[in-house]
């Protein structure tokens, strides 16, 4: 555990844990039980005093299918320890600004933005310079998209999934892949995002035709199953806010391709989330993505502004990512 995250770790012993919104409660209250009562002095051991008999079930998630990734601190392959955690929420509710927040908080969290910029700026030829010519920004998808969503929708789904693929295939930077502590990923939403929240609605708005919604969720699954573990998640932060908080800060930001964006359409993606993430009715098609926890926070509190709120919200992604994995492994299932 990093230096800078045992301070949050001597809170949560302290009583000052925060409620924590798990998808599965009930697990929840399993493990809440045994750190509460840690507090009198027993303290929980950095992974890299932990021995390997102490660690059969290292699974945050709680799931029973235990994912090799999670098997032990010594595994040859150091990257299967990094846990994944997407940052999921609507347009604008402050996702970039947490994952900074979460970045300077802990050295074991590396977050990865979304890849915005590639969106504003498609490039000429190959995703590589080619004989040693510059490439050229030839266009704006983000901006086509919101002009001529009916044209443009498919395309720009297309592309931002390749690239949210390119993001979560990287290997971990190599100071996650040393780290001692319980390294994480934070992605700045997922290819998950990408299908069941926005071509999902692109798709009903019927911007994105019966065709194209077919083939997209074809070469999507195909991918995902493809991939494998590469794209698995551990775990979910929603960032949630109602759409009229996500209206004022997105005119708050000012993003140029964005001055047309309505309510309606931030009410539109308000409820496919909470589809996916809270009331869990959206239809999903990957088995490991149904049982991956969900971390609620309250985007709409004042984060920026109040360092209550913001020592809370790290302490609550702190103990799902961290400190709950601790506890399986002194209690395992
Ligand atoms: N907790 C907060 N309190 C007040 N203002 C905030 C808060 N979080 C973010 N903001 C402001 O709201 C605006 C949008 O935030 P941000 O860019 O982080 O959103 P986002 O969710 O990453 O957006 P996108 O969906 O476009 O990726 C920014 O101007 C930011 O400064
Ligand atoms: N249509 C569509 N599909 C996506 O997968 C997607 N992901 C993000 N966005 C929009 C929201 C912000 O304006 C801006 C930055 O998040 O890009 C998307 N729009």
């Amino acid at each position: 555990m990093s230096a800078l995250c045992r301070p949050i770790l001597v809170s949560l012993l302290s009583g000052t844990r925060p409620g924590l919104l798990l998808v599965r409660t009930s697990e929840f209250k399993q493990r809440n039980e045994p750190l509460s009562s840690m507090s009198g002095g027993n303290s929980v051991a950095p992974p890299a005093q932990r021995t390997n008999t102490m660690m059969p079930t290292l699974n945050v998630t709680g799931s029973s299918d235990s994912h090799p990734r999670f098997l032990s601190s010594s595994s040859p392959k150091s990257e299967f320890r990094v846990k994944r955690v997407s940052i999921e929420g609507n347009i604008a509710v402050g996702k970039s600004t947490f994952a900074k927040l979460l970045q300077t908080a802990c050295s074991d969290w590396e977050v990865v933005a979304e890849p915005v910029s590639k969106w504003q700026n498609i490039k000429s030829g190959s995703s590589k310079e080619t004989h040693g010519s510059p490439q050229t920004t030839v266009s704006n998808l983000l901006q086509m998209m919101y002009k001529e969503p009916q044209r443009w929708s498919y395309t720009f789904q297309t592309f931002s999934c390749m690239s949210r693929f390119r993001t979560q295939l990287q290997p971990p930077p190599a100071h996650l892949l040393n780290s001692e502590g319980t390294p994480v990923q934070v992605y700045e939403r997922s290819i998950y995002s990408d299908r069941y929240i926005f071509a999902l609605n692109m798709f009903e708005l019927g911007c994105i035709n019966d065709t194209e919604w077919a083939v997209y969720q074809d070469w999507h699954s195909l991918l995902v199953e493809r991939f494998g573990h590469q794209v698995e998640l551990e775990g979910i932060i929603y960032l949630r806010a109602s759409p009229e908080k996500c209206m004022e800060r997105l005119k708050f930001r000012g993003r140029s391709e964005e001055k047309e964006v309505e309510l309606d359409y931030l009410e539109k993606l308000h409820i496919q989330h909470e589809k996916w993430l809270v009331e869990k009715s959206a239809e999903i098609h990957f088995e490991k993505l149904k049982n991956v926890p969900v971390l609620q926070l309250d985007g709409s509190a004042e984060f920026l502004t109040d360092p209550e709120v913001r020592k809370q919200f790290i302490s609550q992604v702190w103990y799902a990512c961290v400190a709950s994995l601790h506890v399986d492994m002194l209690f395992p299932e």
